[in-house]
């Protein structure tokens, strides 16, 4: 039985990668940095399946150790602080959690050779991109999260390429679920137009709603994770569906699924954007199809039906 270790089990990927591993058999060990239940595994129905464990991801010590003792053939670094705007809140936070804990599970690995180990990279890391963006694009991060996410992914080359190590970066582009957090954008629009569908006579405040993202689904993106680990040779990939969108068409999408006009409903103005956040991302998905052989099933407009319909069912995706 192949046994994988996810660091940072409880958030929206390491559950739904906890999901789809047991599925093929796995043995899963799953760690998280503090007491805080695991409710996202609770929700999925998974929390007495996974073997759970409290670590630091920014630890080596720690790592190592729990590193000995589980002897993964496969660990998936899942950790860190994910939102962009939180990263500005607390920039030294968001290079710990990110920077710091890639640095300490790759001098582990280093010292338990024969681990593959994925990380998660973000499409952050590009800015805007001119073109769509491949695994060579130049990076120009424009957040404290973007800039120890590109930390992350060349200090994962720089591993592989100097000590000969399987680890590698799937540059993830967005990807929702319900599992997400509440307060990112596709949870706050699905839930305001839900409630507005059911009575509520709210006003939903957007403020900028033309930057445009590779809008993915949670649950597909983890099954490319797996498949990179799968490979003989360690390799970075995109991971994204390859169509971008507006935020302008998600919310337009969303109230129309539930009937609702969304400019009866939605308060937005796009002519003082903020400055400091990435206007256009869009992803070339050629070696993504060619070389690991996975295509997204779920693009940005069935990432709204299915958020609606799991919405409305109080299904967990
Ligand atoms: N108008 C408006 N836009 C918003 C709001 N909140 C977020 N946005 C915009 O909506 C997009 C997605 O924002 P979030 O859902 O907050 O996600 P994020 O933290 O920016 O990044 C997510 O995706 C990255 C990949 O693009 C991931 O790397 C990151 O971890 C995270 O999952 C961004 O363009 C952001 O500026 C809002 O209240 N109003």
């Amino acid at each position: 039985m192949l046994k994988a270790l996810i660091i940072g089990i409880s958030g929206q990927d390491g559950s739904y990668l906890a999901r789809h591993l047991l599925g093929l058999g796995y043995h899963v060990t799953g760690s998280s940095r503090n007491d805080r239940p695991f409710l996202n595994l609770d929700r999925l129905g998974l929390s007495d399946q996974v073997e759970m464990v409290r670590l630091d991801p920014t630890d080596t010590m720690a790592v190592t150790q729990l590193l000995e003792r589980v002897r993964p053939d496969e660990v998936y670094a899942l950790s860190g602080l994910t939102s962009v705007a939180r990263s500005f809140a607390d920039p030294a936070g968001a290079f710990a959690a990110n920077a710091g804990a890639t640095s300490a599970i790759l001098e582990a690995l280093r010292a338990n050779r024969g681990i593959r180990c994925f990380f998660a990279g973000s499409s952050e890391c590009f800015g805007d991109t001119q073109m769509p963006a491949n695994c060579d694009t130049p990076f120009y991060p424009r957040s404290p999260y973007a800039t120890a996410k590109a930390f992350t992914f060349w200090q994962v080359r720089t591993y592989r390429q100097a000590f000969d190590m399987h680890v590698s970066t799937g540059i993830l582009f967005s990807h929702e679920s319900p599992l997400r957090g509440a307060d990112f954008v596709t949870r706050k629009i699905i839930s305001s137009a839900s409630r507005i569908a059911r009575g509520s006579d709210e006003r939903l405040s957007l403020g900028d709603i033309s930057p445009i993202r590779d809008w993915g689904w949670a649950p597909d993106f983890v099954e490319a994770m797996h498949l990179m680990l799968r490979r003989e040779q360690a390799e970075d990939f995109i991971i994204a569906t390859g169509r971008s969108a507006p935020l302008a068409y998600l919310v337009e999408r969303a109230f129309a699924v539930l009937g609702l006009d969304w400019r009866d409903h939605v308060d937005y103005r796009n002519d003082a954007p903020p400055t400091n956040i990435v206007r256009r991302s869009y992803a070339d998905i050629s070696a993504t199809q060619d070389r690991l052989g996975w295509t997204a099933r779920t693009d940005v407009d069935g990432v709204v039906d299915r958020l609606t319909q799991c919405e409305k069912a109080g299904e967990p995706g």
